[in-house]
């Protein structure tokens, strides 16, 4: 909010009490210093005045009431804006026109995510609007693959701090530093500590992008109040040297913080949120190196309600999708195989919950249908001889066979159904692995999950291409419809943005306590429903993003039900028709009248 107040308020009254002046509005003529602005320097310090009654100039800087142009005359006089707007009064949909006339301009991608997070800066409702109306078009600006370019660059088009920062400096101080975010009523965290950003690696301070884009999601895919999400970074440093050289980074320059100085950092944060916000604040953990996340999972799912995007969000999405390629290709999730390029978080989390479910399905132990699915690393398959020196998440895809040290020879040796890529190297999925793909399967299934678009395993023009028009494929970050051989083939985003949106819906209105893995499956579940035969008969495994609000809301009754059914939910009783519920819940940008 601006300094140059009009009103007089608690803030003032409470800076009065403690001897400081007061701004008499009636005395600041333009020829005054009534902020006493020219008499101080640098070396003396002064009181950062605000005002807190959002009217007249304050109203315009202030983004959850700001609408613009939008004030009606009546609203004008009422809230002393007149003189502070030119003379027309337009609707909301002209404002809408208008922006995505401007955004249209812009041929850089870049200069497209900078106007849309000042317009989210100045005017949220019109954000959130624009988000939802135009989905499609704006999700690759607001989120993958563009959110990618703009945390590489983040320090030099820094204009004004998203989110909540929280550096090693503030040790010892976390809870004091979440009273300064303006909200007390919080539902959703993200946060990151920045090290492996999309496929982008370590990004430090600068991956507070991510949490901010997933948040956004979160709003306008899944209808929670902009003003209960906050996103959070946490900075212990970062290992990218580029990053540490550069003089508009905006982080802490220094390495990485490891051990026991990261884990007391990370606990004070896990313990001052649930102080603060108690113990229905869903913190969804985003873009962490694997060595952390998997442990900062399983150490806070049994105290905190703690999600992992990447580990977590993705495995229920792509289960969605296989639920939805099988009414394609047919046969259960059993009668196929898999072959994962990556066994990292995505990677190895996508093939837990497969096994999972076809544990579930079939009635066969884990370690059974675990041998189902087999994973390639940076050193090739991962074999039995190889399980000494695994990490302990690679362990359970140890299976028995020879040695093979590279994708293309291990799709020879395994002939898997499925191909996924969760690698974050790009242009893995060479013609060669594509055509062998297609070789033993009529209807290869390719998932090219590694984001952003530059990471993709191969494009969507080279899949359908390269497999003759016959591979079932979806990919991490969005590519355009293909042509091939006179037919439009429409590629599916395989990403969890179609979960955490909703699943986070169902966490909050259910006051589920606690994330169970049944949850996970019950949003694929859901998400797989609104595929209809129209998307199938089109090779789509996915439905479309226009769609998302109901998706989530189905997705987000789906997870509420399980947190019911599991004995995790608090808001008792459960609703009769928790859709509908959902539904009357969603957070909706329409601007409101003021008195
Ligand atoms: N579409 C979606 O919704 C999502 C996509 N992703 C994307 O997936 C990618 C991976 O993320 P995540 O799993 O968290 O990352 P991790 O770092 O946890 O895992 C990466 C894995 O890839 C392996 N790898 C790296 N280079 C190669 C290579 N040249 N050949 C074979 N294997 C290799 C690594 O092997 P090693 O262990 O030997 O180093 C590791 O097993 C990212 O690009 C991310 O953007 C992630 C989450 C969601
Ligand atoms: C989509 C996502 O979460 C990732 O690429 O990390
Ligand atoms: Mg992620």
């Amino acid at each position: 909010m601006n300094g140059r107040g009009i009103a007089v308020d608690n803030t003032i009254e409470e800076l009065r009490g403690e001897g400081e002046r007061v701004l008499e509005p009636k005395s600041a003529a333009v020829d005054e210093d009534v902020y006493n602005d020219d008499r101080y320097t640098e070396e003396q310090f002064m009181m950062p005045w605000t005002v807190s009654v959002a009217s007249g100039y304050s109203l315009l800087r202030n983004p959850q009431h700001n609408k613009g142009l939008a004030f009606n005359e009546k609203e004008r006089d009422a809230h002393y804006l007149r003189g502070l707007l030119p003379p027309a009064c337009v609707s909301q949909e002209l404002q809408e026109k208008k922006i995505m006339h401007n955004l249209r301009q812009y041929q850089v991608p870049l200069q497209r995510y900078k106007a849309m997070m000042d317009l989210q800066e100045r005017n949220e409702k019109l954000f959130y609007k624009l988000l939802i109306d135009h989905v499609e078009e704006l999700l690759p600006i607001v989120y993958t693959p563009t959110v990618g370019e703009a945390c590489q660059k983040y320090g030099s088009i820094f204009t004004h701090p998203q989110g909540l920062y929280i550096s090693l400096n503030e040790k010892g101080r976390i809870l004091e530093v979440l009273r300064n975010w303006p909200e007390r009523d919080i539902q959703v965290i993200v946060v990151t500590d920045g090290e492996r950003i999309l496929g982008l690696g370590d990004l430090g301070c600068q991956g507070m992008g991510i949490p901010v884009g997933k948040l956004a999601l979160y709003t306008a895919l899944g209808g929670v109040r902009p003003s209960a999400c906050l996103p959070v970074t946490i900075d212990v440093g970062t290992n990218n040297e580029q990053l540490l050289k550069d003089e508009f980074y905006i982080g802490l320059r220094r390495r990485r913080a490891t051990g026991q100085e990261y884990e007391e950092l990370l606990h004070e944060f896990m313990t001052a949120v649930k102080q603060r916000y108690g113990e229905k604040v869903l913190i969804q953990f985003e873009d962490f190196a694997n060595h952390n996340a998997f442990e900062l999972l399983a150490k806070y799912r049994k105290t905190h309600l703690v999600f992992n995007d990447d580990i977590q969000g993705t495995a229920s999405v792509v289960l969605a999708g296989l639920f939805a390629a099988l009414k394609i290709v047919g046969g259960t999730l059993a009668e196929h195989s898999f072959l994962f390029l990556g066994a990292g978080e995505a990677g190895t989390g996508i093939a837990e919950l497969i096994a999972l479910e076809m544990s579930k399905q079939t009635k066969a132990p884990l370690e059974e249908t675990r041998k189902k699915i087999w994973m390639v690393d940076s050193k090739g398959l991962i074999v039995s001889s190889r399980k000494e020196s695994l990490q302990h998440f690679k362990k359970p895809w140890a299976h028995d066979h020879e040695p093979v040290n590279n994708l293309l020879a291990a799709i020879k040796a395994i002939k898997p159904t499925v191909l996924i890529g969760s690698s974050g190297v790009g242009k893995t999925f060479t013609k060669e692995v594509v055509e062998a793909m297609a070789t033993f399967n009529e209807k290869p299934i390719i998932l090219a999950l590694s984001n952003p678009t530059s990471q993709s395993e191969c494009t969507a023009e080279e899949a359908y291409t390269w497999s003759k028009g016959r591979a079932i494929f979806a990919s991490g970050s969005p590519f355009d419809p293909v042509e091939y051989d006179g037919k439009i083939f429409v590629p599916g985003q395989a990403n969890n943005a179609y979960i955490f949106p909703g699943f986070g819906l169902g966490l909050v209105i259910s006051g589920a306590t606690r994330v169970h893995d049944d949850m996970l499956l019950a949003a694929s579940e859901a998400l797989a429903k609104q595929v209809t035969q129209d998307y199938l008969d089109q090779g789509l495994v996915y439905p479309p993003f226009s769609n998302i609000r109901k998706i989530s809301a189905h997705i987000a009754a789906n997870v509420a039900a399980k947190a019911y059914e599991l004995g995790l939910a608090t808001r008792l009783p459960c609703p009769k028709d928790l859709v509908k519920h959902a539904e009357s819940l969603m957070y909706n940008p329409v601007y409101c009248s003021y008195r």
